[in-house]
């Protein structure tokens, strides 16, 4: 696995098309995957509450996945969702729906500031998962993540990473004011091209590459291209 050649943003895309249209693949696997390999990795480090900072797109989705999985094992888990309900589309919204009939909280924090309850929850919370900005981000953080990320930053719970610390380029490695600082990364497929670079070194912590079920021929196609 460690010796596949970095995934930069066009291949992540790359794998997710070719998943569906010739691999008959369809997303909400890949994200289960993705969510359920990053979920153990949390597991395994025994956290006592977690809260999932969700963002719009996929990387949100993750999120969600992964506390279906943190509820199974039984650890008390919490959404902050970053982004009106009504924005969450595709596999995402799946997930999502999934979370809200399990009657898994989930409290909002769709607005411009954040209210106090943010920093509350923040408090609760001996580890923070940031689900908010992945692949499909290529300028800095708006509010409300933005806000969310500088106190994420601030406060003391560990803070892990899904497939990349909100704010961070991933082909570059050049960090967005501002940017999660995040004790490990979990990232799939293998590793980005900009966690190797200096600028990146203080944000991903360290990296763990989670694979999502992509068969080897699909793999072969992307790093080809
Ligand atoms: N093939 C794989 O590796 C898989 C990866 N997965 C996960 O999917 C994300 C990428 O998902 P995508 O929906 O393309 O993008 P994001 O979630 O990163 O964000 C898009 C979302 O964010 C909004 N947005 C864009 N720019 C900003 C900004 N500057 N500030 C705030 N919000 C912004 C935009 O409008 C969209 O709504 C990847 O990282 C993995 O985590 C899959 O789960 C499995 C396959
Ligand atoms: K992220």
């Amino acid at each position: 696995m460690s010796d596949r050649p970095l995934l930069t943003r066009e291949q992540s895309r790359a794998v997710d098309v070719l998943a569906a249209e010739k691999y008959h693949i369809p997303g909400v696997i890949l994200m289960e995957n993705a969510g359920r390999g990053s979920a153990e990795l949390l597991i395994a480090r025994r956290p006592a509450s977690v809260l999932i900072c969700c963002g719009p797109g996929n990387n949100g989705g993750d999120g969600y996945v992964i506390a279906r999985h943190l509820d199974l094992a039984g650890i008390p888990v919490r959404i902050a969702l970053l982004c009106p309900r009504q924005r969450i589309q595709g596999d995402a919204l799946i997930n999502f729906t999934i979370l809200e009939a399990a009657g898994i909280e989930i409290l909002d924090f769709a607005d411009e500031s954040l209210c106090p309850s943010f920093a509350q929850s923040l408090d609760r919370a001996d580890w923070v998962i940031d689900a908010m900005l992945g692949t499909g981000v290529t300028s800095p953080p708006r509010e409300p993540i933005a806000s969310a990320i500088g106190q994420v930053n601030a406060a003391t719970a560990q803070v892990m990473a899904i497939d990349i610390p909100s704010g961070l380029d991933c082909d570059s490695g050049v960090p967005y004011e501002p940017t999660i600082v995040a004790d490990f990364t979990a990232t799939f497929v293998t590793s980005k091209p900009g966690f190797a670079k200096p600028s990146a070194e203080p944000y991903v912590g360290e990296v763990h590459v989670v694979d999502i079920g992509t068969p080897q021929a699909l793999l072969r196609e992307v790093f080809r291209s």
